[in-house]
């Protein structure tokens, strides 16, 4: 049986920018990635999403203007935990991107994303992302660097997708 654990991930957009953080410590550390993390018990995600985008850069957003784009889960060979991530994203937000003890912030145009400092299954769905479309996927990683199996579709959208699952 797999114990699923959810997480958030946020893009914040601007123009044709995209901001990343360079995750300081913990999982994923030394690679880019969007903002996020555990959500609580008794919390609501999109209230998580917008927390974890304020504890790890300091920007301020209103969970209403939080966009639910993605659907990511990761496996790992040998662990018995899901990460089911909720992917949102938003080019309104209010403050300046400032580097904290988790996350250094920085903007990346499109074609400057820097997948190699990046998890090896961020360049398998940010194109969707970029692309404004809705997506899923899923991974089973062996170890943290090789992807045993995978499967990405588009989405039409988000909550057919959500009614479907349950
Ligand atoms: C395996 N491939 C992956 N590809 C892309 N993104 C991934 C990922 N695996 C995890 N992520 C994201 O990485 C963050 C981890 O969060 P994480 O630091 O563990 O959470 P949180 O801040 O609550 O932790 P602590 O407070 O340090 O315990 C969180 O946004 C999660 O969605």
């Amino acid at each position: 049986m797999l114990l699923k654990k959810i997480y958030t991930l946020v893009f914040i957009r601007k123009e044709s920018q995209i901001l990343l953080g360079m995750k300081k410590r913990g999982f994923g550390m030394n690679k880019w990635n969007g903002f996020g993390g555990k959500v609580e018990p008794n919390e609501q995600i999109i209230d998580a999403a917008a927390r974890e985008l304020k504890e790890e850069c300091c920007l301020d957003v209103k969970t209403s203007n939080l966009k639910n784009i993605g659907h990511l889960e990761f496996t790992f060979e040998g662990d018995s935990t899901m990460m089911d991530v909720r992917v949102f994203a938003t080019d309104i937000f209010e403050g300046t991107p400032s580097e904290t003890e988790e996350m250094a912030p920085k903007w990346f145009k499109h074609d400057q994303i820097p997948y190699d400092d990046m998890w090896l299954d961020d360049r398998l769905w940010f194109p969707y992302m970029l692309k404004g479309k809705l997506f899923y996927g899923r991974f089973h990683y062996q170890g943290f660097d090789k992807i045993l199996n995978y499967h990405i579709e588009e989405l039409e959208s988000m909550e057919s997708f959500y009614a479907k699952k349950k």
